[in-house]
């Protein structure tokens, strides 16, 4: 039998070694949407990380089973769609809708990224950023009931590029329902990047134009996104164990 660091070790040589290719996008291992445009699929049975080969807070000891993307590859998977966003959108002036709260470190990391290619080019996308919320999950489910915080304000998006900024698009309610909701302003255009898209039956939602990973339907978080609130303030994407789930359970 394969050890474990065997496993992850040719997990992630089929993970890294590929090259997109939008002729190939059938048998890629990268996926390719609507447009020119690729992300990493990560594979079901990636085994992520052992938790002993990074740090995390040990407030949530017992709590996860392995560390799924670490926090380095988030960062350099960000700075390379910060690139493909500015190069698509050029010098035009962008809202970018953060959706909260799990959106928050993917959209704080993504305009700071924009920021640097905005110093350091000839041409540079004018930001500015507004805050959606929604909410529906409840433990690892999401509930019928979906809140919408803010949506009143959103009135400034009228004739405006807006670049609406997710963390995870699972079942796909939350970003169907907003951008159902934004096309009621009229904006001139809308453009979606989501860190994480999730491989799940039924979809509701057709896929964002930026994409980090592709990730199986399983439940993560890290990075923002929560269980009940709790592993927000987790830096790395991570899979819980069935001791923290029971432990921070509603
Ligand atoms: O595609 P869906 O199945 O709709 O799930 C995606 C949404 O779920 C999470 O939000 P949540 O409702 O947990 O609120 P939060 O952002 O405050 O954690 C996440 O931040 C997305 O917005
Ligand atoms: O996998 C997930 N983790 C955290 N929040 C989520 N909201 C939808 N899917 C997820």
């Amino acid at each position: 039998m394969a050890s474990f660091q065997d496993a992850v070790k040719s997990r992630y040589e089929m993970w890294g070694g590929t090259q997109c290719s939008l002729k190939n996008s059938e048998q890629s291992n990268l996926y390719v949407t609507n447009m020119n445009i690729c992300h990493q699929q990560i594979p079901d049975d990636w085994p992520g990380y052992r938790l002993d080969l990074f740090t995390y807070p040990k407030h949530y000891s017992g709590d996860l089973d392995c560390v799924y993307i670490p926090h380095g590859v988030i960062m350099d998977r960000t700075e390379r769609l910060a690139r493909d966003i500015k190069d698509d959108l050029g010098d035009q002036d962008i809202v970018v809708l953060c959706v909260l709260k799990g959106g928050h470190q993917f959209c704080a990391d993504l305009v700071e990224r924009i920021q640097v290619l905005n110093r350091n080019s000839k041409r540079s996308l004018l930001m500015t950023v507004d805050f959606i919320r929604l909410k529906s999950y409840l433990n690892d489910q999401s509930m019928p009931d979906l809140q919408m915080i803010g949506a009143e304000s959103l009135s400034v998006l009228a004739g405006k590029n807006v670049l609406i900024v997710e963390a995870i698009v699972d079942t796909g309610k939350t970003l169907h329902t907003l951008l159902s909701h934004i096309q009621t302003f009229k904006p001139k255009l809308i453009k979606v990047a989501s860190l994480l898209v999730k491989r799940v039956p039924n979809q509701s939602v057709c896929l964002p134009d930026y994409v980090g990973f592709e990730i199986p339907n399983l439940f993560v978080v890290g990075y923002a996104l929560d269980y009940n609130e709790y592993f927000r303030d987790l830096n790395h994407i991570c899979v819980m164990s069935e001791d923290g789930k029971q432990k921070y359970r509603l």
